[in-house]
Formats: structure tokens, sequence, C-alpha cells
């Protein structure tokens, strides 16, 4: 049967295959690969090969990145006979222990790398979602979750490069665009945000030491101050209002390439985390404030249908332990096993 070649442009996806369709119909209905396409207009050309398989390049917001082969069979894909939906993964890793951590000092957005022991932790952080899909990275504008985010990266197995997208101006922008496919296709994205940056504890505490000022100002304050939702620390910010950048951002810039199929992990802050995870198992205020991160240990989200389950947080000392694996993530562990023995 003659191949055609029908290239569909569907909002967000750019269909390119070699359909064995129909020819002439005006309207296509694809299930392959994960993705329910319906077909608008159709234009036909010819196609070399009467093989090729179908390729779906995802023209998404921020990146045009062509889709990973092995993360886009069977691991977010609408399997029709199961009808099951979209599930992502959502990584979170609040960055390893900084040099103002180490003595004790409240950090908020005063800008101080990890120590030794903070880039051993990333290191092991790397390790435990060594087997999980990344396709999107994002970051604060602090380079202690920079540096947590990108030293977790030399642990994966799929060897991808995390590549940090500049676009603090126009130049910027297009001076570090990438003109390969193949290249790009090996690549990360890391975007970086300084509304994920820590809570802002501004001038009257940040560089105090935390146990000092409990002295000074006593146990239950300063505790207050650390860990209460809407009680501001002395003109710097309080948990809600670091929620209305931190959850405002992953809500408008996150969450989309969640639900579209992507794979992100966010390497970011305490508080900004906290407040985070609070929107993401819907929290109380007071349930907030029992809630603590400890530096550099991974948490793991599933994405699906506009919830999002935690999966594990490491209890275990091994990866195997540390999360309760879906259907999703164990076919992309094998495939990983499968693309490098
Ligand atoms: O100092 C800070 O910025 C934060 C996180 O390190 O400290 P706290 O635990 O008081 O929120």
């Amino acid at each position: 049967m003659a191949a055609a070649v029908f290239h569909q442009c569907i909002g967000a996806i750019q269909v390119h295959s070699c359909g064995t369709e129909k020819s002439g119909n005006s309207s296509l209905r694809f299930i392959s690969r994960g993705f329910v396409i319906d077909c608008g207009l159709l234009r036909k050309g010819t196609c070399s090969s009467h093989q090729c398989k179908l390729h779906v390049i995802r023209a998404s917001t921020s990146d045009a990145s062509v889709m990973d082969p092995i993360s886009s069979t069977s691991h977010n894909a609408i399997d029709s006979s199961e009808n099951t939906s979209i599930e992502t993964a959502l990584i979170l890793i609040r960055h390893g222990e900084s040099l103002w951590n180490e003595k004790n000092l409240f950090t908020g957005c005063v800008d101080v790398p990890l120590t030794k022991r903070g880039v051993e932790e990333a290191v092991e952080a790397g390790k435990r979602i060594s087997n999980i899909p990344v396709d999107m990275i994002f970051t604060s504008a602090l380079i202690r979750a920079q540096m947590t985010a990108m030293l977790a990266m030399t642990q994966h197995r799929r060897k991808k490069v995390p590549i940090v997208m500049h676009n603090e101006s126009k130049e910027a922008k297009a001076w570090n665009q990438i003109y390969s496919k193949e290249t790009k296709k090996q690549s990360i994205p890391v975007i970086t945000a300084w509304q994920l940056n820590e809570r802002m504890y501004v001038w009257e505490l940040q560089g105090l030491n935390k146990q000092e000022t409990a002295e000074r100002y006593g146990k239950e304050q300063v505790h207050e101050w650390r860990r209460s939702f809407d009680i501001p620390p002395p003109n710097g910010e309080s948990l809600e209002m670091c929620s209305q950048r931190a959850v405002a951002y992953f809500r408008e810039h996150i969450e989309p390439h969640l639900q579209s199929g992507k794979h992100v992990m966010v390497a970011a802050h305490g508080n900004s985390l906290r407040s985070i995870i609070m929107y993401l198992e819907k929290l109380t205020s007071q349930e907030v404030i029992s809630l603590e991160l400890s530096t550099g240990i991974p948490l793991l989200y599933i994405y699906k249908e506009g919830k999002f389950m935690r999966r594990g947080s490491p209890v275990g000392a091994t990866e195997a332990g540390v999360y309760a694996y879906n259907r999703t993530l164990a076919l992309y562990r094998q495939e990983l096993d499968e693309m490098l023995h």
C-alpha cells in the first residue's frame, strides 16, 4: 500500500508520520505511542521510507526538544487498551548542605555554595534518582540549588547533558541556541528561576546564628518564624509569602510540562519546597509547621490526572528501598538496563 507522509500540526503536538491510513481522508485518527491524535487538515507528501515510525516532536513552550525515545514509549503513554492516562515523575530535592547550614546561620537569599558534605549529598541524591526519567530541570537562582542539580545528574544512567538555559537578555537567549537536533535530543534544559529561591530572611536575621537568635528572642518565637505558615520573621517573608511566588511559578511554569508528559526535577530550598509540598499534598497551615526537609534528600511524586501522589522519601539506604516504583518507572528502568547492556 502506497505510504504517504502526513504532516499534521495540532496544537502543541506536531506529528510527522508515515501512515498507512487510507489516503484521501480529510481526517484521521492515530492511536499510537501513547498519543490519540485527531488529525485535522492533512497535507500529503511522499515518504522516502515505508517503514518510518511515528516521530512525535513536542513543540512545548520552552523547548522544542525531540522526545527521548526511551521515555516516549510506555512511560507516559495513554495506553488505549488499559485507558491509563499520562503519568509523569516529579522529583523534588532540597540542596545539599551549604556553608551557612554548616555554621547554623540564617541564610535565606544569601547566595552561599555547598560544603564538601553538601557535594557528597548531591551526588548521593543523584544515585537515588539515577533510574528515574528526567526531561527538564528547574532550580532557583542560587548556586547551592544549581550545584545540587548538576551534581545529582552526574549519576544519572541516561547520561543526558543538563544545560542551563540563558534568557536573561535577547543576546543571551540567541547565543545559547543549540543547532543540532541530535545534540538537543541528548540534552536536558535547566531553567533557573528566582521564584524558587529560599524564603527571604532579610537583613534582620540573615547571617545570624540560629541558636544565638533563639536565646535572644526565645525558642518558641524563633520556631514560629522558621516554621509557621503566615507569621513572617522580622521584615522577612512568611512561608505564605514565599508560596505566593514559588507555588505560583510551579503551577504556571512546571505543572504544564508534567501535564504534557515531561518528567521534571526541581532542585530548590527548604522553605520554597515546603510551600510547594504544602500545595502538592494539600497540607493545612497547621500540618505544614511540622514539615521538615533534610538537605540533599530527593522526594518522588507521580503526577496523574491533575493529582500528585508521593511515591517515597528516603527511608532505605538503597535506591530500590527508597521509591515505590510504579509501572511507568519500572518500564523506564527496564529499558535503561536494556539500553546500557
Ligand atoms: O536559613 C535558611 O534560609 C533556612 C534554610 O536553611 O533555614 P530554616 O531552617 O530556618 O528555614
